[in-house]
């Protein structure tokens, strides 16, 4: 199914992606990764020294928080899925909307509103941008309301789980076709056509 996997796995492939481009924002998210306390052995019974990070580890990253919120802003995935049918006729900001009318979210256009999403330029990629509140439909991944993306938790928790365990053993660079692979296109989901990068072994 579309909305389980392919979704999360799409959002960790615009990360690789991000990260190859991104030298100065990887090494921020492995220092980050390098202070938690995670051990290299298998330690179940102790608590404190687990290898593998788990919920409670991620809940306490706020450098990831930012970096997966900003790869989901420029690179959000379902947008096509955000819509809603008006049950009744009615007029927002003097636009009349008949019943039965199906409503599309412009996702792009919320995520790239300098507006919304400035000073810093919507189209650079930067994490810190998050430390701003901002407006409650300014960002818009998973949809919003009551129909909101029911998997949001559980898919945010795997991605960082994902990175901390691939990031702390690696680092990404770029592939020889990063750049002209990347193609995005909508499918099922809106997914890069391959994301050409490299991984080579951290000396930790
Ligand atoms: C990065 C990963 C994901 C993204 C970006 C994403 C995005 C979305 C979006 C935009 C919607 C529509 C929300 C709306 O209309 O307001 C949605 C709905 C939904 N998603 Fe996700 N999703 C992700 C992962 C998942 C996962 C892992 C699951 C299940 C384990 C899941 C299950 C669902 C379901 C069942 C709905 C329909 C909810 C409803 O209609 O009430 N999603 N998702």
């Amino acid at each position: 199914m579309a909305a389980g996997y392919e979704t999360t796995s799409t959002s960790l492939a615009y990360a690789t992606y991000v990260l190859a481009l991104h030298p100065e924002v990887q090494e921020k998210l492995q220092a980050e990764i390098d202070q938690l306390s995670l051990s290299n052995e298998d330690a179940d019974s102790n608590e404190d020294a687990k290898k593998y990070p788990d919920y409670d580890t991620v809940a306490q990253m706020p450098y990831m928080d930012m970096f997966v919120s900003e790869v989901l802003r420029m690179y959000p995935i379902a947008n096509t899925v955000v819509q809603r049918r008006a049950v009744e006729n009615t007029i927002v900001q003097g636009i009349s909307i008949e019943k039965d009318t199906f409503i599309h979210a412009d996702i792009y256009s919320v995520h790239y509103d300098r507006e919304l999403w400035g000073p810093e330029d919507p189209y650079v990629f930067c994490p810190e941008r998050h430390q701003t509140k901002r407006h409650s439909m300014a960002y818009l991944p998973f949809g919003a309301g009551p129909r909101q993306c029911i998997g949001m938790r559980f898919a945010l928790i795997e991605m960082k789980i994902l990175l901390v365990r691939l990031l702390r053993e690696y680092s990404i660079l770029p592939g020889e076709q990063l750049q002209n692979k990347f193609n995005i296109r909508e499918r099922a989901v809106i997914a890069p056509e391959e994301v050409w990068v490299k991984l080579i072994t951290r000396n930790i």
